[in-house]
This record gives C-alpha cells, structure tokens and sequence, in this order.
C-alpha cells in the first residue's frame, strides 16, 4: 500500500452524546475511541439501541436537541482544510488535524457534502418527492460547486459547460435544474452506481423508483460532493438480500475508484466481514471491542463478541441460524445505568470482577486489538463466577450493590416493570 494510503483521517477520543429527556438523562454515546485510515472502511456494528447511529450522527455533527455532544474530540486530517481555516482557530488546528468541535458550526456545516456524506437506510427520507431524482442530485452537486468556489474549499472542480451539457439543458428547459453542468454531472452519477438509462431516470420522481433503485440514486447524492469520508447506517437492511448484495458490492467499488474512507453502521456481522478493514462492537453506548477483521472474527474476548457472531444472519438468504443473545439490551438513562460491565447480566461468563466497570485493555492479535472485558486479564475462572440468576435479584437499582441506600427510589423500581427495550432486530427509525 502507499504511504499515504495508511494515514489516519478520522480519530474519534473520549465522544460523549447524551439526550437531555424526560425521562432522564440519556447517555447514548459513552467515551467512544474510533480511528479510521484513509481509504479503509470501519464497521460499527451491534444490537439495536446500542449506540451507533447516535455515534455516526455525531462524528457528522447532525445531533439535534435535546441531543448533546458533551465530551471528547473529533479529529479530521485535512492539510487544505487545515490551513484554511489555521488563522481563525487556532487552538482548533494542529498540522493537518482539525478539532471540529473547537470549530463554528458554520465551518463544521460546510464539510457536508464535500466532506463528510451520509446515506440511510431509508432513502425515501433523503429526497423530496415533489422534486425529480435528477434535480435533487444535481442539487447536491450544486451545493458542492459553491463549496469549491468558496476560497477555503479543498477541492476546485474545474467542470466547464460543455457541449453536451448545454445540449441537455435546451432539450429539457422545463427541468429546473440549477446548471445544465449539474444535471450532466447528476446523469453521470446514476450511471456510475449502475441505474439503467440514467438520462430518462433522472426526470422520474422518488416513487418512480424500486426500493434498490432509489437506495443507489441515494448513494449518487451523497458521492455528488465527492465526500473524503462516507458515513452509511444500516444502507442496505431494508432491501432484499439480492439488492443488499448488490449495494454492497457497488459500494466496494465506488469506494477502490474514488478513494474514499467508509464509517458503516450496521447490526450485522455479515456485512461487516465482506466490507470493513477494522471493526468496532459497540454495547450500551460503549465500544466493547475493536481491532482487524481477524481481530474480532477469529481472536474475539468479548463474550459480546462471540454472541453476535453466533447471530450472524446469511446474507444469501437463510435467516434460520439467527441465534439472537439472550436477554435485553440495558436501559441508557442515566440513573438507570449500572457501574458494572453492562453486558455483566447477559454474559455466560459474568464474574464477580465485572461488578466493576472495566476498562479497556489491548488484547491477543493485531496491535489495533483492544476490549473492555476482564478477560482480556484473565482466564475465566469457574469458582469466581457469579450465581446462575445473580441479576435476577440484584440487576435492581435497588439492589444494586453499587447504589447506596440513600439513592434507592421506589419509583425506579416500577419504572423497571416496563417492558424492556427490544433485543435484536435492528428495526431503524
Ligand atoms: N432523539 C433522541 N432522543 C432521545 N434518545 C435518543 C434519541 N436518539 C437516540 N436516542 C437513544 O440513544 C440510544 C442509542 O440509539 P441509536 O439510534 O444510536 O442506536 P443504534 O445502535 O443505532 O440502534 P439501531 O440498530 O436500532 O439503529 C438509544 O437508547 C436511543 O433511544
Ligand atoms: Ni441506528
């Protein structure tokens, strides 16, 4: 590989987002550490409600109250961008590093698009219907011109009006396409994530489109800007396993042709196995585990670990070996949480050490290896192990062993009769 190929773009230390409700205060995002090479796609990947979209939609500064990033930094490696922005925030830069929660959120807004791109798993959420597929991408392109034309921009298309491009415009005046170029350069993108007669689809509307269909027009609007870093949560789980194949493949290969860095959100081990460099495992707002592909595969410590691997679902299409973790997935409010491993309650393996909360230590396999588990200390010790139903009785806050008397509340013990959250599935609102 080049040199340049391996250098980090994007570290995320200590992030923090909580959600002001309520019910209480939410604690979504917990101390997350990512790191992401150029060029490499990084999965996060768990059960639902464990954190991951509210990770990404922080990384991309789209948390919206009463969400809150509270902690922690997020750093992206862009010498231009960098030196362009040096003069006015200076304790936000360090050589080509950007705090970009030490930048205005008018500074961090013009990243989207040219930057940072987003695509979801619904795509219907992501366009207009009333506006044809074509204009709302050529949008997108618009939106990224005016960034190159702005003198901070780290990028200078040069797209001239060609020919052809004029050609277009007068065939189709009707069309309120912002520039004939960008509705050359809007055609040029659905061809390029493989929509069949793209001239003709660009003047459809959303609902003209297939599920599959309007995933990759989705996938053109969000490449419009030529994004360094595309965040994708959960792109493929409402589609069919065919599309979702597709999709996925199609996303491999935008990603070798324009160089780009992935972060992919999903709940599925599957998709993470044939598409990610590196993996994060998150639980209950935690990153549990994190390294290579190997890593977390074949070198896992993580009891977590090993129970979505034994919930792998068939991408080709059998669902019947979905062995889903016993047990619900822990409530995030705040005075509901426990200073224990949170996963202590589910886990075949819970001894008296995970009482405390653990922290994280590098574990067997590549030096990106690392869990929050004391196994990565220890041997799983029988003798040491916690009662069968230990939580039964003590997973109260009430009687908790790690809440004092004073902060019992009985109301906190009939808020624990609500039905728990669900376990897996992956349902995304
Ligand atoms: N706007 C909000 N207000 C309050 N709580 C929120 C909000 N958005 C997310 N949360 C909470 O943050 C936690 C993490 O949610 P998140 O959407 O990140 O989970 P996820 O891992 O992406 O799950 P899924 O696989 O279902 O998408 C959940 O407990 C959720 O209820
Ligand atoms: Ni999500």
């Amino acid at each position: 590989m080049l040199a340049d190929m391996t250098e980090e773009i994007l570290r995320v230390e200590g992030l923090k987002t909580r959600f002001f409700t309520d019910e209480g205060q939410v604690n979504a995002v917990d101390g997350v550490d990512i790191a992401i090479e150029r060029g490499d796609t990084y999965g996060i990947v768990g059960e639902s409600g464990s954190g991951k979209s509210v990770t990404a939609r922080s990384i991309i500064d789209l948390i919206e109250s009463p969400g809150e990033i509270t902690d922690g930094r997020i750093l992206y490696r862009n010498q231009e961008f960098a030196d362009g922005i040096r003069d006015d925030n200076p304790d936000a830069v360090d050589g080509a590093w950007v705090d970009l929660r030490g930048v205005s959120s008018s500074v961090r807004r013009s990243l989207r698009g040219s930057n940072f791109s987003m695509i979801f798993q619904d795509p219907q959420s992501s366009f207009n219907p009333t506006i044809t597929v074509g204009e709302q991408i050529a949008e997108a392109v618009e939106v990224q011109r005016r960034a190159s034309a702005n003198p901070r921009s780290t990028r200078a298309r040069s797209k001239e009006y060609t020919l052809t491009s004029l050609a277009l415009g007068t065939i189709l005046p009707s069309k309120r396409y912002v520039t004939p170029a960008s509705r050359e350069r809007a055609i040029e993108l659905l061809e390029l994530v493989g929509i069949p007669d793209p001239v003709e689809r660009a003047d459809e509307y959303p609902h003209e489109y297939s599920g599959g269909m309007l995933q990759r027009a989705m996938i053109a609007q969000a490449l419009a800007g030529e994004p360094d870093v595309l965040v994708a949560d959960e792109p493929t789980t409402a589609l069919d396993v065919t599309i979702q194949a597709q999709i996925l493949d199609l996303l491999d290969d935008l990603q070798e042709e324009l160089g780009m860095t992935i972060l992919l959100i999903t709940h599925n081990l599957g998709v993470v196995a044939r598409m990610c460099d590196r993996v994060g495992v998150m639980y209950a707002g935690e990153i549990v585990e994190r390294g290579t592909l190997e890593d977390v595969f074949d070198d896992h410590v993580h009891p977590y670990t090993r129970g979505l691997l034994g919930s792998v679902p068939d991408l080709e299409g059998a669902s019947d070996r979905l062995q889903p973790i016993p047990g619900n997935v822990p409530s995030l409010l705040d005075h509901e949480m426990n200073r224990r491993c949170h996963f202590a309650d589910r886990c075949p393996k819970a001894m008296e050490a995970c009482l405390e909360h653990p922290s994280e230590h590098s574990a067997r396999g590549s030096d990106h290896h690392a869990a929050r588990c004391v196994l990565t200390r220890t041997e799983y010790d029988e003798a040491r192990a916690l009662a069968d139903g230990y939580f039964d009785e003590a997973d109260r806050p009430a009687g908790d062993k790690h809440v004092g008397p004073d902060e019992r509340d009985e109301t906190l013990d009939e808020d624990r009769q609500h039905p728990p959250a669900e376990t897996t599935g992956g349902e995304h609102q």
